[in-house]
């Protein structure tokens, strides 16, 4: 990596310290006066000593010993307001970067989040985040601290003793340099320690997710074994990039032992030859020790910097992620329900395999249609490019005759409206999972949809109505339930074009009977596409659709096709061979 990205990694963070300069400011001017009080403190001390060994009177001992007691409670004070401040900015940043990035990656396209395991994603947006926080709040303020105490006692033995102040600043020059030099040698191996608790993270994320699969089969031995193997990287990489990380440490405390020996012989050697006395030699001491806490200060942070840095960068790479999505300009589609065309679209997930072949069709505003086709046929991949979850590798889709790439995004979602296979329910209550969390939905149009469905009463059987919490991501559903459930969120927001993908496939046939004709209902005013196994489930559609291995075999009029004895879709209803299709 070139000079010039290195640096870019840190500057783009000051921007979350903008907010906060205010705050900063004050967490200077406050260590400012504790490294003051620290440099004035053995200065106290030194006097009292060398009253004490002279001929000062109690008085005076009695003086200095309250101001040494006055200074140290105020350095304390200060030092507690320093730890709270410095939390405060290191919070408030970075959970605005955490902010960021979950907004970033909530808008990142599904190719990327294909790629990337939920507990993967959580690592890089928290934990990433958090190795990043003591940069924001304690590193410029450490350092410039550690700099101006260092320049404090050197100055201040400049005045007193030059050659010791010679060996000091020998011993701090070379301290720091040692640290400036080795201070990249663990950056690499953090980024392949956090790398490795990422993706111990995504495997723990995934088998959890996956618990019924993995307890039915009897898979736990087997994925200890994987937990294990992660483990075993994760504490290999950890433990390399700690001796690493540690190495400007190690070299630190063996140039300190030397200095210490260096600055006692000439100290002593001084005060024998009687050009120093007690006291001052004590303040020579201690003010020798005292250089040891910047420098190691320094070496603190030089750590804390490498173990940001590898989690600035890999922020900043997420955050430099562009989704291949992009928001077209249009912000308005016509009133009422919306025509639909598909124009040549051709589709692949990966570029190798063709998913869909050249689909032409088109939908006049208000048409229902029906696809059918076999398992892995395509289905489901069309409903994804109409809500712009891919791009099309060429063709257009056209709604309400605007090309969807040319519409924003937002417009897109407000009028368009899918229910997928998966249906995905949140921590919350009903309420909460019929409008997604939007609390300006009234509680008078979420009844009156769910009684249209025909599920008014199964909502006012639950022990508190719309307030019902549904445990851990909706697992006191069943999957019939959770469906009629998904279909209700849908229709709340009143789509102009809905997208059904398999939404009975989970239901007794009495029940979609009765969700039929609910939906047919709900779908008066808007264009409908659903896909489905059962034939049963499309009597109502104006035109089918049959899809094999990616290609269009049959588009028309659902009636044309029935009565049309060598249509692929008259065959199947003859048949009632409806597995072909499943
Ligand atoms: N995220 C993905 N990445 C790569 N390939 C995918 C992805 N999703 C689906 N596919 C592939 O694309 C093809 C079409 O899948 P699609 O889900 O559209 O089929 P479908 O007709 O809806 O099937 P089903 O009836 O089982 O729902 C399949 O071969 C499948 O393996």
């Amino acid at each position: 990596m070139g000079d010039e990205q290195k640096k870019l990694s840190t500057l783009w963070l000051l921007r979350y310290l903008k907010p906060v300069k205010g705050r900063i400011i004050l967490l200077f001017i406050l260590l400012i006066g504790t490294t003051g009080l620290q440099l004035v403190n053995p200065q106290v001390i030194q006097r009292f000593i060398d009253t004490a060994a002279g001929s000062g009177g109690v008085a005076e001992l009695l003086e200095l010993a309250a101001l040494f007691l006055v200074l140290a409670v105020v350095n304390q004070l200060l030092g507690v307001a320093v730890t709270y401040l410095g939390s405060d900015v290191s919070w408030r940043t970075t959970n605005r970067l955490r902010g960021d990035l979950l907004k970033h990656c909530l808008r990142l396209d599904m190719r990327f989040h294909n790629r990337k395991t939920p507990g993967e994603m959580i690592e890089r947006i928290d934990g990433d985040v958090s190795s990043i926080s003591n940069f924001f709040a304690m590193f410029i303020v450490q350092v410039v601290g550690s700099f101006v105490l260092l320049a404090g006692i050197l100055g201040f033995m400049y005045t007193v003793n030059v050659p010791i102040a010679a060996v000091m600043t020998a011993f701090t020059l070379l301290s720091v340099l040692a640290m400036m030099i080795i201070r990249n040698v663990g950056v690499q191996s953090s980024n392949k320690d956090r790398e490795a608790s990422a993706a111990l993270f995504g495997l723990i994320e995934e088998r959890i997710a996956g618990i019924e699969d993995v307890q039915a089969n009897g898979h736990v031995p087997y994925v200890m074994n994987r937990f294990y193997r992660s483990m075993r990287a994760v504490f290999l990489k950890g433990r390399r990039a700690w001796m690493l990380r540690v190495v400007p440490f190690n070299v630190t405390v063996a140039l300190f032992t030397l200095a210490v020996t260096a600055v006692m012989l000439l100290g002593v050697r001084s005060y024998m030859l009687g050009e120093i006395g007690l006291g001052m030699l004590y303040l020579i001491y201690q003010y020798t020790q005292m250089l040891n806490d910047p420098i190691e200060r320094l070496g603190d942070q030089v750590q804390e910097f490498q173990k940001a840095k590898s989690g600035m960068l890999r922020s900043r790479e997420l955050l430099s992620q562009r989704t291949e999505i992009m928001d077209g300009e249009v912000e308005s589609l016509p009133e009422g329900a919306l025509s639909l065309v598909f124009d040549q679209v051709c589709f692949s997930y990966n570029k190798d395999k063709p998913v869909l072949r050249n689909i032409s069709f088109s939908l006049q505003p208000g048409e229902r249609l029906g696809i059918i086709g076999r398992t892995g046929s395509g289905k489901s991949s069309l409903s994804r490019l109409l809500l712009r979850l891919y791009n099309l590798d060429s063709g257009t889709i056209r709604i309400g005759g605007v090309d969807i790439m040319k519409l924003t995004l937002p417009a897109l979602y407000r009028r368009v409206g899918m229910v997928t296979q998966d249906v995905q329910l949140f921590d919350g209550t009903l309420r909460d999972n019929l409008t997604l969390f939007n609390e300006s939905v009234s509680d008078a149009s979420i009844m009156e949809t769910i009684e249209q469905l025909g599920l008014g009463s199964w909502i006012l059987a639950q022990p508190e109505g719309l307030d019902t919490q549904l445990s851990s991501g909706g697992s006191s559903l069943s999957a019939g339930e959770a469906q009629l459930f998904a279909l209700a969120r849908v229709f709340l927001a009143k789509p102009s074009l809905i997208v059904l993908d398999e939404p009975s496939s989970r239901l007794d046939a009495a029940t979609e009977a009765l969700l039929q004709t609910g939906v047919n209902q709900l779908m008066q005013h808007s264009t409908g596409v659903i896909i489905a196994h059962r034939l049963a489930t499309l009597e109502q559609v104006d035109k089918i659709m049959v899809v094999g291995d990616g290609r269009l075999l049959e588009f028309g009029s659902r009636k044309e096709l029935a009565a049309n004895p060598a249509s692929h879709y008259a065959r199947l209803l003859q048949s009632g061979r409806e597995e072909e299709l499943a």
